[in-house]
């Protein structure tokens, strides 16, 4: 750290909706950590961006930020196909990154990444799967793990999304939202993927021309848990992403809605989140704190690494030619190496 206080001095490469929430949790909520440079090409953003970072300097570009010596640390906030042009960089510059999800978009580009990384003295890279930071899927691992109910025999996933934007293509159903069970779900159940399906049920007429969902992904694991996630983005009344475990002797469940309960005109009803920024908030502010801990403490890395993000990669190109051909894709996961231990 160079910093001249003791705040970490972080800069977030991407103001958009994910950058620009990571830049309000740092400034309000993080303790230890300041925004220090905001690299954003859409002018609006980076205003507003910076004028909810007060002392914040803007730059063009990552590599800007480094040659100023504006950062000591690195949020990576740009959609997935920009994040190897700005982990490059910030690898050379040897600073700690927390990168969101995905790593980057298949496993070649992931694998430059882990080859520079391994350069260096140990893991620089945390990923954004904030879903490990979640109470609940931390509750229910630690459940799954104990093996009072038995053995797992089976997960089951339902991501719901209200709507997607244009942007979103067929196979963004897999790299940028079951990307997310990918990981989620070998770290509950202690084991990786071994092949990945996708089936169509009865298309939603509501969902954009350009999207054939919902789908199902059948995930096998090498242990022999099943997984199945329903995945599904154009349900309209709210954001939902839930988990049930199927042990030997229990169930246990994750994810039901949570908060103001109603009643009136002869019915119950209960909030539900249309987002995820509410439904992870303590886990996003869990993950980026955790995070700053760890650079701060000198152990970097606080959560999932760049292997992990390897893997996912490697699941999410098994599941995106899943999407075209009918049977399991088959997943070779390499055995990690020791530098990822
Ligand atoms: N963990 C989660 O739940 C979660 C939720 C949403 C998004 N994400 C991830 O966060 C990342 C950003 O997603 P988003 O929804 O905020 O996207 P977004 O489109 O809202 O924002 C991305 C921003 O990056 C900027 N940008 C593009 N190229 C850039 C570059 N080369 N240098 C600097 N800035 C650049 C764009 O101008 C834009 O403002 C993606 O990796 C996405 O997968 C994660
Ligand atoms: O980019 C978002 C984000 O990763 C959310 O956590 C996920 O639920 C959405 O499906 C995805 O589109």
């Amino acid at each position: 750290m160079t910093s001249t206080n003791q705040d970490l001095r972080v800069g977030v490469v991407g103001a958009g909706q994910m950058g620009a929430d990571h830049i309000q949790r740092i400034t309000r909520t993080i303790s230890g950590a300041t925004v220090s440079a905001i690299v954003e090409p859409d002018a609006g953003r980076a205003a507003a961006a910076a004028a909810a970072a007060p002392g914040a300097q803007p730059f063009a570009s990552i590599e800007d930020a480094i040659d100023a010596a504006a950062l000591d640390a690195v949020i990576i906030a740009t959609p997935g196909p920009f994040h190897e042009p700005v982990l490059l960089p910030a690898l050379e510059a040897r600073l700690p990154i927390l990168c969101e999800k995905p790593l980057t978009p298949d496993s070649a580009s992931s694998l430059r990444i882990l080859e520079r990384e391994q350069q260096l003295d140990r893991p620089h890279i945390q990923l954004g799967f904030m879903r490990r930071f979640d109470d609940e899927y931390r509750a229910l691992r630690e459940l799954i793990a104990g093996g009072d109910a038995g053995e797992l025999l089976m997960l089951r996933g339902v991501h719901r999304n209200p709507s997607v934007p244009d942007s979103y293509t067929q196979s963004m159903l897999i790299t940028d939202s079951v990307v997310h069970e990918f990981d989620v779900m070998p770290w509950l159940a202690g084991s990786p993927i071994r092949s990945v399906e996708v089936k169509y049920p009865r298309r939603n007429g509501l969902a954009p021309e350009r999207l054939r969902e919902p789908i199902l992904v059948l995930i096998e694991l090498e242990n022999g848990v099943l997984v199945d996630v329903e995945m599904n983005v154009s349900v309209r009344f709210g954001y939902q992403v839930g988990t049930e475990a199927v042990l030997q002797t229990g169930i246990a469940r994750i994810g039901q809605p949570a908060g103001l309960q109603r009643w009136s005109d002869a019915a119950f009803s209960i909030a539900e989140h249309t987002t995820f920024k509410t439904r992870f908030a303590r886990a996003y502010d869990a993950q980026v704190q955790a995070w700053v801990d760890a650079v701060r403490d000198g152990s970097l890395v606080a959560g999932p690494n760049a292997w992990d993000g390897y893997l996912v990669a490697l699941a999410c190109e098994a599941g995106v030619r899943a999407l075209d051909e009918s049977g399991p894709v088959p997943v070779e996961s390499a055995a990690r190496p020791a530098f990822y231990a």
